[in-house]
């Protein structure tokens, strides 16, 4: 059995995990632990599960990583530098394994992947990612990593990150803002959970590739997976493609 604890339990996505390990045969909920609550019962867990603010996570990864506790992050922020501080803790020979998804969906990580392999064969690339009115932080990781990797995979074949764009006139963010170079647009709306378009254009032809998130069950075998794997995987590790086979 695999002892796990919680951080933000009673979030959206918190929840739903200790729903998702409750009803795991191999894994054990010691602890569900939201803001203000005593956090004794962490020191049961052998992995801690974080969803909870880009404000707080890292010093809950700084406990975890301190404290021999593996750690699986699904919360957002992890730029670089927070990704530099993080290997930095887990010094030359680390002794528990971090893993940081920006996104725990399977069909997300393909878009990501596909969304990079096309992104060369275009003139111009934008990223619309679509979210509900309760997200705490614009634009979505998925988005700035999905930015990251197209604009590498652009580099890469000696392209610009962005397409070509005349735009000389524009009220403040009517042309979003750049991750990497390539631009990012973020809408809020009620109704909906978590999405994404990457928007693909060239001669007289356009690809889209659109992921959509319709319930936050879509994430659990992702978490899951990462649960029952973060322990052989010491150090720091970005990203589910690293647990996936995807030749
Ligand atoms: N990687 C992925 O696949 C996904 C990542 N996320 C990310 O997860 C994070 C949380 O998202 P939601 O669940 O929608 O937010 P939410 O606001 O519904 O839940 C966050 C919970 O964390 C609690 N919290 C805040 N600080 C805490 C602390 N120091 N210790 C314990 N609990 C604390 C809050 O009280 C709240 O209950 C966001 O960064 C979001 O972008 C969300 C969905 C999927
Ligand atoms: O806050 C959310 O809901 C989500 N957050 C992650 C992100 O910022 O990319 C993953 C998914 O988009 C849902």
């Amino acid at each position: 059995m695999i002892a796990v604890g919680v951080l933000g339990s009673r979030g959206r996505m918190g929840a739903e995990v200790c729903r998702a390990v409750r009803e795991a045969p191999d894994l054990e909920l010691v602890a569900e632990i939201d803001a203000g609550d005593d956090r004794s019962g962490l020191a049961k867990a052998d992995v801690l599960v974080d969803f909870t603010h880009p404000d707080t996570v890292m010093d809950n990864l700084r406990w975890a990583v301190e404290n021999g506790v593996h750690s699986v992050v699904g919360t957002t922020g992890f730029d670089d530098d927070r990704l530099a501080t993080v290997r930095g803790w887990l010094g030359p020979d680390p002794s528990v394994g971090v893993f940081v998804a920006p996104n725990f969906g399977i069909a997300a990580v393909l878009m990501m992947l596909f969304a990079a392999r096309a992104a060369p064969y275009f003139e111009s690339v934008e990223i619309v990612e679509l979210h509900h009115p309760g997200k705490a932080d614009a634009p979505s990781g998925t988005a700035r990593r999905t930015a990251e990797l197209v604009s590498a995979a652009r580099r890469a074949a000696g392209q610009d990150p962005a397409g070509p764009d005349a735009t000389t006139s524009a009220l403040d963010g009517a042309r979003g803002t750049r991750v990497a170079g390539v631009p990012v647009h973020a809408v809020r709306l009620g109704g909906l959970v978590a999405h994404q378009e990457v928007l693909l254009g060239g001669s007289g032809e356009t690809l889209t590739i659109r992921h959509d998130s319709l319930d936050r069950a879509s994430f659990m075998p992702g978490v899951l997976l990462a649960v029952r794997h973060v322990a052989d995987h010491l150090g720091l590790t970005v990203g589910l493609e690293a647990l996936l086979d995807l030749g």
